[in-house]
């Protein structure tokens, strides 16, 4: 049992297989990459590790608890939290309360906006701001934030639920190189202060070689290759099928 377990996962729509019978495991304290071209069923994967869609066959199991049944909410409580490609957070309220609802979520209180103390859970709302980087921006409305910055209080989100295992789908999707270069040195600081584990898409492949200790390169719904970063990319079948050379 390694610490996620992705056994024969297979994901059909309709007719059309998106993920075929996918097996790889990660390994606790990795940073692990799946690249693959567009298409190649990275977000599918994802949301079936995630909870939000059922795998058609096959089962994920995090820490030998299978996950397959559960709803995403009990898959965040068991420690999993992920990020999507388009950002997701709440544009009108400000930095802080974004991660101040996820907290009160996470803690299973009732969130009643009139009653809700403002400062509830400040210190702790602060250290997470802070941590992202953010704390001169805690009460900025998240939509008034650059898109790098709104990353990044989306990344607060997710440390809210002290996950253990973190799904980041393609972290840098959408920014400058200059906000690419910090955000790659604050996730793999906060990966590795919090002992997270950490699995990822990414179309950049400077990103990737930059974060991986491990990569699968997904084509065509299958994993046609796993191992360490120079492993993958010496891969005469990936160089052929993802880096496009015959
Ligand atoms: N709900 C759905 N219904 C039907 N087909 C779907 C659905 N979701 C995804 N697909 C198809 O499954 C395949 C894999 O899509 P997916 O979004 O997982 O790929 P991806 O590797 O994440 O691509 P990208 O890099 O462009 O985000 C695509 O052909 C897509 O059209």
């Amino acid at each position: 049992m390694a610490f996620l377990d992705v056994t024969n996962a297979t994901k059909k729509f309709g007719g059309f297989i998106a993920i075929n019978d996918v097996s790889f495991s990660v390994e606790k304290g990795a940073r692990h990459a799946i690249i693959g071209p567009n298409g190649a069923g990275k977000t599918t994967l994802f949301n079936l590790i995630s909870g939000l869609i059922l795998p058609t066959t096959g089962s994920i199991a995090l820490e030998g608890q299978r996950l397959s049944r559960m709803k995403p909410h009990e898959i965040v409580r068991i420690g999993m939290a992920r990020s999507f490609q388009k950002v997701n957070v709440f544009p009108r309220k400000t930095a802080f309360e974004n991660v101040q609802v996820a907290l009160i979520a996470n803690r299973k209180l009732q969130f009643n906006p009139f009653h809700a103390a403002a400062g509830l859970f400040g210190d702790e709302i602060m250290q997470l701001l802070e941590q992202v980087r953010l704390g001169g921006d805690s009460g900025r409305r998240a939509g008034e934030l650059a898109h790098g910055k709104q990353k990044q209080l989306e990344l607060a989100v997710a440390l809210a639920a002290e996950p253990k295992i973190l799904l980041l789908d393609e972290p840098t999707a959408g920014m400058s190189i200059a906000e690419t270069l910090s955000s790659i040195a604050l996730i793999r600081d906060i990966v590795q202060q919090r002992g997270i584990t950490l699995l990822f898409t990414e179309h950049d492949m400077n990103v990737v070689f930059e974060i991986a200790s491990t990569i699968s390169v997904l084509h065509h719904g299958e994993i046609i290759a796993t191992g360490l970063p120079h492993e993958v990319r010496a891969n005469d079948d990936v160089q052929r099928i993802y880096l496009g050379r015959e």
